[in-house]
């Protein structure tokens, strides 16, 4: 890396991991996120995707190498220190509390954050400008929203935060083709208000679409990072594919 390139907002080397009493599922990835940047992590089911945003979260604990946030090392830090630290994370799944209002949700997420810097009144509005739809309805049950909304709301909370780096678990999962181009399209909006994403999706050509960088994982191992315009289709199809074999 030469002097004057940006110190990278994500920096991974030789990550490894793998749950309690078995081998290793995420199997030495290193990468370079560059600052307001899009990174979709794709690969065949059950290559580790889940698990790599998890361990990067800090969700699942790394049994080798390290993680960086701005140059800041966040390895042995808690799942709540990392957030602290600017690395936010939205998990597939109950990502919001269902029976509690939109105004609710937000609110809890931000009592969670006192003392990050940033964390304000001035970073909810912000937030809230990138999500109308969720601005406009505060006493709304996250339970009744659509699938998408939910997702923004997902999205807010942890925007709330303030993050240099925004984790993200398919967030299009189970979503009808609309509602995928919506979220997508919010994918974009947080990039361009300055945020780092790092996208794991199962809809590769949604992905592909907004990404800037595309990483394929398979077998817990990186197999291609490249921009979307330099990767074919059978390229894609020959890593699916050889994962199948
Ligand atoms: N909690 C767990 N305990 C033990 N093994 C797990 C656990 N979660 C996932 N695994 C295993 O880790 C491997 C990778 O799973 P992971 O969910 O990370 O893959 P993925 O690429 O995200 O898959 P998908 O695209 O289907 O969501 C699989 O073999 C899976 O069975």
């Amino acid at each position: 890396m030469s002097a004057e390139a940006p110190i990278p907002a994500l920096s991974v080397r030789g990550l490894r991991a793998g749950y309690q009493g078995g081998g290793d599922i995420v199997r030495g990835i290193s990468l370079d996120l560059a600052p307001e940047t899009i990174l979709a992590v794709i690969g065949p089911n059950g290559s580790g995707k889940s698990s790599f945003v998890k361990t990067l979260a800090g969700l699942l604990r790394s049994r080798e190498g390290s993680i960086e946030v701005t140059g800041r090392a966040i390895t042995g830090l808690s799942p709540a220190r990392r957030v602290m630290s600017g690395l936010a994370y939205v998990p597939q799944e109950a990502n919001v509390f269902r029976n509690l209002t939109i105004r609710e949700n937000l609110k809890l997420a931000t009592e969670f954050l006192r003392g990050r810097s940033g964390v304000g009144p001035a970073q909810e509005e912000q937030v809230l400008s990138l999500f109308p739809e969720i601005a406009r309805r505060p006493k709304a049950l996250a339970g009744n929203l659509s699938g998408g909304q939910r997702q923004m709301l997902a999205f807010a909370c942890a925007l709330l935060a303030n993050p240099e780096v925004l984790l993200l678990d398919e967030p299009t999962a189970g979503l009808s083709p609309k509602f995928v181009g919506e979220t997508m399209e919010a994918v974009i909006r947080v990039r361009e208000a300055g945020v780092t994403v790092l996208l794991v999706e199962q809809n590769v050509a949604a992905a592909l679409r907004i990404a800037d960088e595309v990483m394929v994982l398979v077998a817990g191992r990186k197999s291609l990072q490249a921009p979307p315009s330099d990767v074919s289709s059978g390229d894609l199809a020959d890593l699916f594919f050889g994962k199948m074999q």
